[in-house]
């Protein structure tokens, strides 16, 4: 199977100090690839160097149908197709939900079709579609800043998806979120990895074990190892990764 994303020997240096020392991924169609690790181990600089934030130093990243995209402006990879959604809220808290959602569908080039029937119609079924996906349907005409703390987290989502995106960056998606909403979050996820590629950084390791087929173990700016929960939990180096900072991976 081709994967979709390839991060090859990458390495960033920020000043001396090695956040990435070589780290090698491959994500495929339809996966969701969680991304673990103790604080500091370059997961989120992992995820920067993808969408463009940070320049690796070294390596490449290859995204399907666009080639080698580490030396693009971060507006084109995200035009190529890699969505990231932060964990800072980028919502418009006075807009309605339906209004977000709007803002966020890719400008077409062409004035005219801009002002066409036809494409308001497909912006709005378009809409439709990510409402009922990201569960707000019935949400659609409140005011974003009225939303639940996860219907925002799903809002933001939703923003992301609208673009058709073939890769979506989440980091740490369920902080904050009560008990139904991150089992909520963690079927939203599969139900998007049908028609886009996920990445995400989590450090809940419940969610993880509920959520993962294909865990990725980062430490100290490598891969430590991959494979399923039961895999990883059974490694000895990531036992001692994360006992030795006092914290339990199962
Ligand atoms: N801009 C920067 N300049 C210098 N050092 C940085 C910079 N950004 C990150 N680092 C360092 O790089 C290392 C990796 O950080 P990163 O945030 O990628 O880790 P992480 O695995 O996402 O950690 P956490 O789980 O705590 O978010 C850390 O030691 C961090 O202090």
């Amino acid at each position: 199977m081709k994967p979709v994303l390839t991060c090859r020997d990458i390495k960033v240096d920020f000043d001396g100090f090695y956040a990435l020392k070589g780290v090698n991924l491959n994500v495929f169609h339809e996966e969701v690839r969680f991304l673990i690790g103790p604080n500091g181990a370059g997961k989120t600089t992992l995820l920067d160097v993808i969408c463009g934030k940070t320049r690796a130093t070294n390596g490449q990243v290859i995204f399907e149908g666009s080639g080698q995209i580490d030396k693009m402006q971060e507006h084109k990879i995200a035009s190529a197709g890699i969505a990231r959604k932060f964990q800072a809220p980028s919502i418009f808290p006075k807009l309605t939900v339906f209004e977000n959602l709007e803002l966020s569908v890719k400008q077409k080039k062409s004035v005219w079709a801009l002002l066409t029937a036809k494409l308001n119609s497909e912006v709005k079924a378009k809409i439709d579609y990510i409402l009922e996906k990201i569960n707000l349907q019935n949400e659609r005409n409140r005011e974003a800043g009225e939303l639940a703390h996860g219907q925002k987290q799903w809002l933001e989502i939703g923003m992301q998806l609208i673009q058709e995106p073939n890769l979506l960056l989440l980091d740490e998606p369920i902080a904050g979120m009560s008990g139904v909403e991150r089992e909520k979050t963690g079927y939203l996820i599969h139900d998007i990895a049908k028609e886009c590629s996920v990445l995400v950084v989590e450090h809940d390791m419940d969610f993880v074990r509920n959520f993962s087929k294909q865990v990725t173990v980062m430490h100290e700016g490598a891969v430590l190892c991959e494979g399923s929960m039961a895999e990883v939990q059974e490694n000895e180096q990531v036992v001692e990764v994360y006992l030795g900072r006092g914290k339990k991976v199962c």
